[in-house]
């Protein structure tokens, strides 16, 4: 089977988050089980655009509302991400360093896709099928069923991924004329709430859609930023597929960003040696468990709550413990965080920004990762953390709650709290702070963790099966 990922992002490419992750990795285990998994996204003008090897397979240009852009498609001929890459190169619109926050992010994704959509019109064949992911891409489903210019392409099948429905991508139906010629009867599938909604589009034009994990897709229909009736509506097409991991990225016995790898075997002194240097690095006690948390400063991960929830446990716990966050997003929670640590210097470390290696290096060194999350479609983190020795400790909320189970209950190995408010946090911080003295427990936790399988093998599978079904 051929299938041609669409995305915004892909690691090692250009990341921004867990959806980077998901299409550097997907691929490739669809690869190994004997597929053609392709990935095209933006060229992006960043580090691994200059650095890398490209042949232009097309060039063409299109309208986009007024304005004519040329555009180019590269193969990368390295093959360094073990399938093929194709980067759609708009000078004008995709040629940034970054990958979202311009003030022309509507027409840059748009460009995109309709030049995917015009790049695959010129194959000499389909692929069978193409898979969409999140509000960026998911406009290709309706163009190619209803846009004029793709009527050869409207029998390809389209799947979409939502990875978080939250963000949708709406703009004003004012801009409906950037939109490549359309049969106007149709207009009503691209119209939510009063503006053109590309998450909605998607769900209404896919052939199926999926969420990255099960419980996920059942929360949507009741909390969904708006779009609760339509995938009520829908629910017929969609499924929860559950994200796994790239298990030869994020390996703690051969990862090349950490100094110290280990194994279950060596777990207790590798995981040891990492939070010597890490602690070394930030100047807090190494003999303090250590807790983590790595991701966007936004309101959804329960970011706002950190301060406040770091600030608390030091105080009822008489400074037992550290904190250490690396994230970047939302200013005022970035300088709460900053004046949280003033208070306590010894005990709180923040990283503001974005950093691989670092993000590596804190999920081997860590005893515990912290997520309070009010909205997680799967979460990675909490997968990472655990192949890397740590023990979550996690909201649950959607793929969180399909993928930790509370240590206290049979076959648990992480720590489970249910409110994403500060008292149930802290409550949850206390268990782990007992849970960290009693040494064999703790230890036997760790071992098992490291144990589990998250791997892409079981979910790869399950995406196959469902292209299979609507293969035409
Ligand atoms: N400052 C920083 N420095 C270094 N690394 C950083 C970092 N901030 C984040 N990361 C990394 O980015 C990734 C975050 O992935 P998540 O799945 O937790 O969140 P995200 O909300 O981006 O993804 C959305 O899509 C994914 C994929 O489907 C879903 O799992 C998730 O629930 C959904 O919200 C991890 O690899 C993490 O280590």
């Amino acid at each position: 089977m051929e299938i041609l990922h669409v995305s915004a992002e892909c690691y090692p490419v250009a990341k921004v988050g867990g959806l980077a992750d998901v299409v550097g990795a997907l691929p490739k285990y669809q690869r190994d089980a004997g597929h053609v998994a392709k990935v095209v996204m933006p060229a992006y003008r960043n580090k691994f655009f200059h650095n890398n090897a490209f042949e232009v397979v097309h060039q063409a240009g299109m309208w986009l509302g007024h304005d004519w852009y040329h555009f180019n498609v590269y193969k990368e001929t390295g093959n360094v991400l073990g399938f093929d890459l194709y980067l759609v190169d708009i000078p004008g619109l995709l040629d940034r360093e970054g990958v979202y926050g311009y003030y022309n992010d509507t027409e840059r994704f748009l460009g995109f896709q309709v030049a995917v959509c015009d790049w695959v019109n010129e194959w000499q064949h389909h692929p069978d099928v193409m898979h969409c992911h999140d509000h960026h891409t998911a406009l290709i489903p309706f163009l190619l069923k209803y846009g004029y210019k793709y009527t050869r392409l409207a029998e390809i099948p389209t799947v979409l991924t939502i990875h978080n429905g939250q963000y949708q991508g709406q703009f004003g139906w004012d801009r409906q004329y950037l939109l490549p010629s359309f049969d106007l009867w149709k207009s009503g599938l691209l119209e939510w709430a009063g503006a053109i909604n590309p998450l909605a589009a998607g769900i209404k034009s896919a052939w199926k859609v999926n969420t990255v994990s099960p419980n996920y897709m059942r929360e949507l229909l009741s909390e969904a930023n708006g779009l609760e009736a339509l995938l009520n509506y829908e629910v017929g097409k969609t499924t929860g597929i559950l994200n796994g991991i790239d298990t030869m990225v994020w390996d703690p016995a051969k990862d090349p960003m950490l100094e110290y790898n280990f194994t279950a075997t060596t777990v207790e002194k590798g995981k040891r040696e990492n939070k010597l240097r890490i602690c070394e690095q930030f100047n807090l006690n190494p003999d303090l468990p250590l807790f983590i948390f790595i991701g966007r400063l936004v309101d959804d991960k329960g970011a706002d709550l950190l301060p406040e929830i770091i600030g608390r446990s030091l105080h009822e716990s008489g400074n037992k413990a550290s904190f250490l966050v690396l994230g970047s997003g939302d200013k005022h929670t970035e300088w709460r965080l900053e004046q949280t640590r003033l208070f306590a210097p010894d005990n709180m470390a923040v990283y503001i920004g974005y950093n691989e290696a670092l993000a590596h290096q804190l999920y081997a060194a860590a005893d515990f990762l912290l997520m309070p999350s009010r909205v997680e479609p799967c979460g990675l983190n909490q997968m990472y953390a655990l192949r890397y020795g740590t023990i979550p400790i996690v909201r649950i909320t959607g793929g969180l709650a399909d993928t930790v189970i509370d240590f206290g209950d049979k076959g648990g190995f992480g720590i489970r709290f249910v409110h994403a408010a500060i008292w149930d946090a802290c409550a949850a911080v206390r268990r782990a702070l007992e849970l960290f003295e009693k040494r064999t427990t703790f230890n036997k936790i760790r071992k098992t963790i490291l144990k589990l399988d998250h791997s892409w093998n079981k979910s790869a599978q399950e995406y196959i099966d469902l292209y299979t079904s609507i293969k035409s």
